[in-house]
């Protein structure tokens, strides 16, 4: 950077010392109205922002790459730099211009990094923001998540690596800290926001301490966590790092808590991922469970049910008390009432965060009165609901009348966004701030007289007294009319079109115009301080109350959805069932144009696996996932898309579903498939739901098979998972007679001419045939193609030699597999019904439904079931 000996200028000095304490993150250095970057931070920031590149004099000998955003528009800016996973640090003139001596003085004032945000311009108002911090001792991972935005701070302890992915994929920090040497960041290494920090930052010694100072505590015993060491190194590194970025005090940081995961319903993550809660396989949002299941009206209550979505809950008692609430608020239809009300309530979690902060904005207070003035009506409409299963609730929302008054008597009723130009607080609230305000006013009346008086005098029509921050007040006359002016005015500026004058009279009232304002401004900023503090003293009965809000705007959202969308109540029960009638999968009813075929589902201690098949398209997966979002939204405390559903303890949810290469950490597909069978296989319990989607078909067939028969014997014999195993193997079918707990589901379609309709109705029993052919024709497979397939699927039946079906199931009980073919492609679905369709088959084979009257139809349905009963 310096290569002759010319020394820096004074500025570059002072900016090459404050960069040098933050060597690592872009450097907004202010000068005037603009924040400038130079040398490597200028280069970045042009590159990221498409900002020009330019160069500033010389300094140390050579020109100074520069790049720079003006400081009114500097936001915008920073949104999109910590999107990218970028931190900035903001340095500001704190010194006088008018009386420094060489540059001003500057100082970082506070530093934006992704996962400390609080700027509301900076946050998606829907979606947590939280910055999380890792730490591994050698056999445990500690893991700490804390939102500056709104002051929760938790903590998790896991024992594997798989429990730490999945808690990754479930919070999303947008800021990850780990210590220098971190011995596992291969996990870590593809995500956005990652930040080493030295490793005292986790020191448990100094992690307490900070803590307990933090929370003005002896020790952490009250808060559950004292002997979660390993997350309280994470736990320390977090509070260290809020603290060097926010530079002020956090007092809505004033608990900590931990969480238990044998507290909640486990999902790993690539069931996070694959049962599309929050989002999609692409990476949006939409068609989402979230996106049916949240209609809330605050955007912390959004955030919140979200969390629920991703972490259902164990707790029975507590399910039960949310679907008490939910119906209480459905049948007195309070949740309609409640929606306007709740609106008004806004964000009031992260109003109260950046109040703590003391980053309000002036809005955040009239939002904060809003709050605070739609407590009360909340309340009476709580209150007037019974039975009162909702008072614990309205007790923890609370009411706060005085500083609902409070802010009503100081601020006006729409507050400009910054409290730098004034006129925040109201006439009437402080005598003397109404004073100078008169004074100021007063003074302007008198130049809007003069101007008037002037304008008389000189016959002058265009006169105008008018006011610029360089020149002050000044009489400004057209230049046509320049002549006419009197000789007392002193030219001060020519215009194109325009004269600029002064007169002695008119800067006496411009020094009192101007000192009114600055010091009424100077006042109303320290009003404006004043009343922060009167609502800090209440900062955690409003931090509860916001929380117990965001909580009842979830009820109400749910009771709404459960009654716009017809969920029913399930019944949580201990014992060992997931019984559904009529259960929708939430999601794709929505966005079908067709009517959704509702199906059952039933297991129980003594059917504790369906062994599902169908043609492709039939709606297997549908059926799949639907029963793991039935099972899961049961356990938020939500209602569920079913006519009527009882379900039992249910620890751990499954999936494996879908077939993805992770590229990235270089698995292929049916290593990814073997991996995520290896942790169910490893993980789950009695109690546990397992989602087996085709397990096997990313090898040959009958390695394939094979794994899925003695996966199946695993779930099914060792483990006694609740387990929907889908598969297109046929064989798999015989299970059912071998194994107690093991029943054949199918969906059915119907072949019509060369063309195939699903039925997408769930079925006893197993699926006929595959219609793979049909499906490939519908998905416009050339009719080539098609023809030779048929052919090859004649030779590949008609090549199933009757010993070797004889063999199959002779094996079954010992070793259920075909066996195998020199030509692994024989090992293609055997399956009895299919090669020798039975007489009501053959029947309906032979008739032309276009030709029946209804009578006729009838008539041959009775004789369809005769002819299957006597064959039976
Ligand atoms: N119960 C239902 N009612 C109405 N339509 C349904 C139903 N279930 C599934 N579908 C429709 O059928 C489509 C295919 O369903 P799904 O993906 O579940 O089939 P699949 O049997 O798993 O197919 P494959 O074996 O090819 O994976 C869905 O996208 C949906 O449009």
């Amino acid at each position: 950077m310096n290569q002759d000996k010319t020394p820096h200028t004074p500025m570059m000095q002072q900016y090459l010392a404050l960069k040098a304490q933050h060597p690592e993150i872009l450097l907004f250095y202010r000068m005037g109205d603009f924040y400038e970057l130079f040398y490597d931070d200028a280069k970045k920031a042009s590159r990221l922002l498409d900002i020009s590149l330019t160069k500033r004099g010389k300094s140390g000998g050579n020109a100074i790459p520069m790049a720079g955003v003006p400081h009114h528009a500097a936001e915008n800016y920073l949104a999109r730099l910590v999107q990218m996973g970028e931190s900035v640090a903001i340095c500001e003139q704190i010194g006088d211009p008018a009386t420094s001596k060489g540059p001003v003085e500057r100082q970082v004032v506070r530093i934006i990094t992704p996962g400390t945000l609080s700027d509301e311009a900076l946050l998606a108002d829907r979606q947590d923001n939280c910055l999380a911090a890792v730490y591994h001792d050698g056999q445990q991972f500690g893991y700490g998540i804390m939102d500056v935005s709104t002051g929760r701070f938790v903590l998790n302890q896991f024992d594997t690596e798989e429990a730490l992915i999945a808690e990754l994929q479930r919070t999303q920090p947008a800021e990850l800290l780990y210590p220098e040497g971190f011995h596992c960041y291969s996990l870590i290494e593809q995500r956005k926001g990652l930040r080493r920090r030295p490793e005292w930052e986790f020191d448990l010694g100094t992690a307490r301490h900070l803590l307990c100072q933090q929370f003005g505590t002896r020790d952490l015993v009250g808060f559950g966590v004292e002997q979660s060491t390993t997350a309280l190194c994470a736990a320390g590194c977090l509070l260290q790092y809020v603290k060097d970025t926010q530079r002020t005090a956090l007092p809505h940081i004033s608990s900590i808590s931990l969480e238990r995961s044998q507290d909640m319903v486990i999902m790993d993550a690539a069931t996070r991922r694959n049962l599309e809660l929050t989002l999609n396989l692409s990476g949006t949002m939409e068609n989402t469970l979230a996106e049916v299941l949240d209609n809330t009206a605050t955007p912390m209550g959004s955030r919140l049910l979200k969390r629920w979505i991703h972490q259902p809950s164990r707790d029975i008692e507590e399910l039960n008390r949310r679907q008490d609430m939910i119906a209480l608020l459905m049948e007195q239809g309070r949740h309609e009432e409640l929606r306007p009300l709740l609106r008004q309530i806004g964000d009031m979690e992260r109003v109260l965060a950046r109040l703590a902060l003391r980053s309000a904005r002036p809005r955040d207070l009239s939002r904060l009165r809003a709050a605070l003035l739609a407590q009360p009506d909340i309340q009476t409409l709580l209150s007037d609901t019974t039975p009162s299963c909702l008072d614990a609730l309205a007790a923890r929302i609370g009411q706060f009348p005085e500083l609902a008054e409070l802010l009503e008597q100081a601020v006006v009723d729409t507050p400009p966004v910054l409290i730098r130009d004034g006129g925040v607080i109201r006439d009437g609230f402080s005598p003397e701030l109404d004073e100078l305000r008169e004074l100021a006013a007063g003074a302007h009346r008198y130049l809007e007289e003069l101007e008037a008086r002037e304008k008389a005098a000189t016959g002058i029509s265009t006169l105008k007294v008018a006011y610029n921050r360089v020149h002050g007040f000044y009489i400004e006359v057209s230049r046509a009319s320049a002549h006419l002016v009197p000789v007392h005015y002193v030219r001060r500026q020519t215009l194109k079109n325009n004269e600029r004058y002064i007169i002695p009279e008119l800067k006496e009232y411009e020094d009192k115009v101007l000192n009114a304002q600055s010091k009424g401004l100077a006042l109303e900023k320290k009003l404006y301080e004043a009343l922060l503090d009167r609502l800090l003293e209440q900062l955690q009965p409003l931090q509860h109350s916001a929380i117990a809000l965001a909580q009842l705007d979830v009820f109400a959202n749910l009771a709404e959805r459960a009654e716009s969308l017809h969920y029913c109540r399930p019944q949580l029960t201990g014992d060992e069932v997931i019984d559904i009638e009529e259960g929708r999968h939430p999601v794709v009813e929505q966005v079908m144009t067709d009517p959704f075929i509702a199906n059952p589902l039933s297991m129980s201690e003594r059917r504790k696996m369906l062994v599902i098949t169908g043609p492709n398209m039939g709606g297997k997966s549908t059926y799949m996932r639907q029963t793991a979002l039935i099972v899961l939204m049961a356990y938020i405390g939500s209602f569920v898309p079913a006519q009527r559903a009882r379900i039992g303890k249910v620890d751990r949810i499954f999936t494996r579903i879908g077939a993805s290469d992770d590229l990235a950490s270089g698995r292929s597909t049916f290593m990814v498939e073997m991996t995520e069978t290896a942790n169910i296989l490893n993980n789950a319990s009695r109690h546990s739901l397992v989602l087996m989607d085709e397990i096997g078909r990313g090898t040959s067939t009958y390695d394939g098979l094979a794994l899925a028969w003695s996966c199946a014997d695993a779930l099914a014999n060792r483990l006694h998972a609740y387990t929907l195993f889908a598969t297109h193997y046929f064989e798999l079918t015989e299970l059912a007679g071998l194994w107690p707990e093991v029943a054949n589901v199918h969906l059915d379609a119907v072949e019509h001419g060369d063309t195939i309709a699903f039925m997408h109705a769930v079925q006893e029993g197993a699926a006929s045939r595959s219609y793979g052919l049909q499906v490939a024709a519908l998905a416009g497979v050339p009719r080539t193609v098609l023809t030779l397939a048929r052919q090859k699927l004649a030779e590949l039946e008609s090549g199933h030699r009757p010993e070797d079906k004889a063999q199959t199931s002779q094996n079954a009980a010992t070793n259920p597999l075909p066996a195998q073919h020199d030509d692994p492609q024989s090992s293609l679905p055997l399956f009895d019904t299919a090669a020798e369709p039975d007489s009501a088959l053959m029947m309906l084979d032979d008739l032309d439904p276009d030709e029946l009257s209804p009578r006729q139809a009838l008539t041959l349905l009775y004789q369809l079931k005769q002819a299957r009963q006597t064959e039976r």
